[in-house]
């Protein structure tokens, strides 16, 4: 039972993240999940300019993602941080990249969460989470959110992401907030959550 966990990140937040949906995913009998890294295609003087040289080294000996990635995976979970109000164009060109895996459907009934991050609390977690979805019901795949059975995303004493759309992140404007326990666990939560129903979908 394989559980593929797809990111970009560009200063490390996605990162912190998708390891805390491994830690959840694992918690899964029988789960194998990995942690593979969306190619960059910005060039380096614009990386340079945005701080984000120093910050991607954290992640540099990650493995790239490819499309044997989504198609061989029982289970995803996809880490796709804002990018005006919508998914990074890192994600947009590899997802563009999938029209092989359409044509033959092999991404039908496989099973999808998604997560995200964004500057602000109301910078476009959610708009990114549900047109992410959108694309991804085009490849038939089944998107499973993060139900209000995880508490966390109830509380009004903290400002936090995290929505029925899928766990996220805040981080500051300049980069300077850290995921913090209450979205760590959302993303916990909803990594054991998609295993659990990857595991419960697969044939294997
Ligand atoms: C080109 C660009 C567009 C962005 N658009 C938004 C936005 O619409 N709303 C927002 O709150 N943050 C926006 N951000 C901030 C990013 O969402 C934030 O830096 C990112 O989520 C941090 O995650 P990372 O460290 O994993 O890259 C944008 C950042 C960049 C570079």
């Amino acid at each position: 039972m394989k559980v593929n966990i797809l990111f970009y990140s560009m200063y490390g937040h996605m990162f912190q993240m998708v390891k805390a949906a491994k830690e959840g995913a694992d918690k899964v009998t029988g789960v194998e999940s990995r942690i593979l890294r969306i190619p960059e295609t910005l060039p380096e003087n614009i990386l340079e300019a945005m701080g984000a040289l120093e910050a991607q080294k954290q992640f540099a000996d990650i493995p790239e993602a490819t499309m044997d990635d989504l198609a061989e995976a029982d289970g995803l979970i996809l880490g796709i941080p804002t990018r005006y109000g919508r998914m990074s164009a890192q994600w947009a060109n590899f997802l563009d990249q999938s029209g092989q895996l359409w044509l033959k459907g092999t991404l039908i009934d496989k099973p999808v969460a998604l997560m995200s991050s964004s500057a602000t609390q109301h910078g476009g977690q959610e708009s990114t989470l549900i047109s992410t979805a959108a694309s991804l019901m085009h490849h038939g795949m089944l998107v499973v959110g993060l139900p209000y059975s995880y508490q966390g995303q109830m509380g009004v004493d903290e400002i936090t992401g995290g929505s029925p759309y899928g766990a996220s992140t805040i981080t500051g404007g300049q980069g300077e907030r850290l995921p913090s326990e209450r979205e760590l666990e959302g993303a916990r939560f909803q990594g054991e959550r998609l295993a659990m129903i990857a595991s419960r979908l697969s044939t294997k």
